[in-house]
């Protein structure tokens, strides 16, 4: 009796929980982002965000809890000398958020290959090609939408995201999306982590949560 209401109890508080890796070029603002979640999902009595960031070398990790589900963020460090590290996350995750500098792609159409533009494209093909992210949910957030020398999401989206995703490199039919974010105001985080929410579920027979 007592392990039966133990088991019952335990199903009635556990939940599911995903994990999401941050990618990006260095800079990009995967750890400005991850700071903004972790203030806006942590509750009232959570610290204002941490945006005096340094690169990252290693990882930072964090969960969050939504009402249905754990959301387990893993930021990493975007260095060349860091990215061969990311493929080890792939077969754990349930979605990829790759973040962009939209002041640091030319003007954003992959044909100029100005800025860093040509190695946003090569990572991103990369991590596409990978078969481990095979299916898994993609968002890409055009972050710095601040400032003034941005380029705009939609060209973004038009001049590179849709080229590399029908390209032939492009990979597997999978989830994706564009979004504008600005990582230092926070404007868009919010819609970021919702459309990860829905999408994870979405994709849930393909990639099953970890009940914790
Ligand atoms: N204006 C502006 N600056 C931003 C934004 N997001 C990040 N930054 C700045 O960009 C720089 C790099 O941000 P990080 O979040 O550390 O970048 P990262 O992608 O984690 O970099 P690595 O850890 O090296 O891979 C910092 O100076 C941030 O303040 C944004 O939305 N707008
Ligand atoms: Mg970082």
């Amino acid at each position: 009796m007592y392990h039966l209401a133990k088991g019952l109890y335990l199903y009635a508080t556990s939940k599911h929980e995903y994990s999401v890796i941050l990618l990006g070029l260095d800079n990009a603002g995967k750890t400005t982002f991850h700071e903004q979640v972790k203030s806006l999902f942590r509750g009232p009595d959570a610290p204002p965000p941490n945006l005096r960031t340094v690169p990252t070398v290693g990882q930072n990790v964090s969960t969050i809890t939504l009402p249905d589900m754990y959301l387990k963020l893993w930021d990493v460090g975007g260095q060349m000398s860091l990215r061969n590290l990311w493929q080890s996350y792939y077969s754990s995750c349930h979605a990829i958020v790759f973040i962009i500098d939209s002041t640091d792609v030319g003007d954003g159409n992959i044909e100029s290959g100005e800025g860093r533009l040509d190695e946003c494209r090569a990572v991103l093909e990369d991590v596409l090609q990978h078969s481990d992210t095979e299916g898994v949910p993609l968002l890409i957030l055009a972050n710095k939408q601040d400032r003034e020398d941005c380029v705009e999401t939609i060209r973004i989206k038009e001049g590179l995201v849709k080229k590399v995703m029908e390209g032939e490199k492009g990979a597997s039919i999978r989830d994706s999306r564009v979004l504008s974010m600005s990582a230092l105001t926070g404007d868009g985080v919010k819609e970021a982590i919702e459309w990860v929410r829905t999408r994870v579920q979405w994709n849930k027979e393909s990639r099953p949560p970890v009940m914790r």
